[in-house]
């Protein structure tokens, strides 16, 4: 059998223009894993309102933070698929569960090298049934599809893996040498609450609380909350963080249902108020810069921040394409492909 791998992030809109980011998000927001709504609802809230206003608002976002190479997120990801190449004997290739840079490309790139067993590595550190799930879900149907013979493996969550609160620990560490800060941030992506609700196996544990996530649950494997709460405490023991001077919190909510709760802006604009002159953050449900982290977090958190009386507001970016992260990542590819 010949083995390659398939990397897989969220995807961007082609350009930062209102047409292709409508039609981005009209991809994405009609995912039943992200608006979990029967087909009818979920047709009339985003055809009939999100997409009527906020494809404007998030091309001006998108225009911010757009490079000469195209959308952070995908370069970032390329550049991280090109190192990873580097280091593997193996195919890599890239895909993006929403946009032009579909799965069904990646999949087909890897069958006309000959590849017959691949390994889908979807690009998160957490489950959530919006990012990990409707990858999976999506690699399968095109399988079954168009490619009936061929094996896919995935790598599951890694966001509890030593060598990987290592490396997030590490830089974390480095780009906060030399700063001032008194409080870090861990600020990941939200979900909606059901979501979490949803994915619990045991169909009873997460109550979404202060103890559900921290009383040990099989359910945890599914659990988004449990899986950023870990990430918090890991790197917070790694890094020897005195309690209160980190905290998490959830940003990027969309609509009126409730999300996870603390919401970053809302966590933000507390500390400011409280006196915090300085803060850093980071975002460790993104592994690529993107616009949730460098227009969201970047430019809007510092300004909420400045504007409660803060001063330094340190923002460590995603791990990127950084070396160690690129040889953690070709280090798991390695073993599947020599077990
Ligand atoms: C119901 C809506 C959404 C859910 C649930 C959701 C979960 C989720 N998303 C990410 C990662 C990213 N999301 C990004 C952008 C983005 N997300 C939503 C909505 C939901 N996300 C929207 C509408 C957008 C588009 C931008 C906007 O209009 O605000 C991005 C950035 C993409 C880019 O091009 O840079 C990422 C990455 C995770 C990890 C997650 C659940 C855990
Ligand atoms: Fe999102
Ligand atoms: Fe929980």
């Amino acid at each position: 059998m010949k083995k390659g791998v398939l990397l897989v992030n969220l995807g961007s809109p082609d350009s930062p223009n209102p047409k292709d980011v409508k039609k981005y998000l009209g991809e994405f927001l009609m995912d039943e894993r992200v608006i979990d709504i029967p087909y009818a609802a979920r047709a009339l809230l985003v055809r009939g309102i999100i997409l009527k206003t906020r494809p404007k608002a998030s091309a001006a976002a998108y225009k911010k933070i757009w490079w000469e190479e195209g959308s952070p997120l995908i370069v970032i990801s390329k550049r991280l698929q090109d190192k990873i190449k580097k280091q593997v004997d193996i195919p890599v290739a890239l895909a993006m569960r929403y946009g032009s840079m579909t799965i069904e490309k990646g999949l087909r790139e890897l069958v006309d090298q000959g590849v017959d067993e691949v390994l889908l590595f979807p690009l998160y550190p957490q489950f959530a049934m919006a990012t990990t799930e409707t990858i999976l879900v999506k690699a399968e149907e095109i399988r079954k599809m168009h490619f009936p013979n061929l094996k896919i493996e995935s790598v599951p969550a890694f966001y509890n893996k030593s060598d990987y609160i290592e490396v997030l620990s590490n830089s974390i560490k480095r780009h906060l040498e030399g700063k001032t800060y008194e409080h870090l941030l861990f600020s990941y992506h939200g979900v909606p609450e059901r979501h979490i609700r949803k994915s619990d196996i045991t169909k009873s544990h997460c109550k979404i609380n202060g103890n559900c996530c921290v009383t040990p649950s099989k359910a945890h494997e599914f659990c988004y909350r449990h899986q950023c709460l870990e990430v918090t405490r890991l790197v917070a023991e790694k890094l020897q963080l005195q309690e209160g001077a980190y905290s998490t919190s959830f940003q990027s909510r969309l609509g009126f249902d409730p999300w996870l709760q603390p919401y970053t802006d809302r966590t933000i604009e507390r500390l400011g108020k409280g006196g915090l002159k300085n803060m850093a953050i980071v975002t460790p449900a993104f592994v690529s810069d993107c616009l949730e982290t460098l227009e969201e977090i970047a430019m809007e958190g510092q300004e909420i921040f400045h504007e409660m009386g803060g001063h330094e507001f340190t923002t460590i970016p995603c791990l990127n394409d950084d070396d160690d992260f690129v040889n953690l990542l070709s280090n798991w590819i390695t073993n599947w492909n020599t077990k």
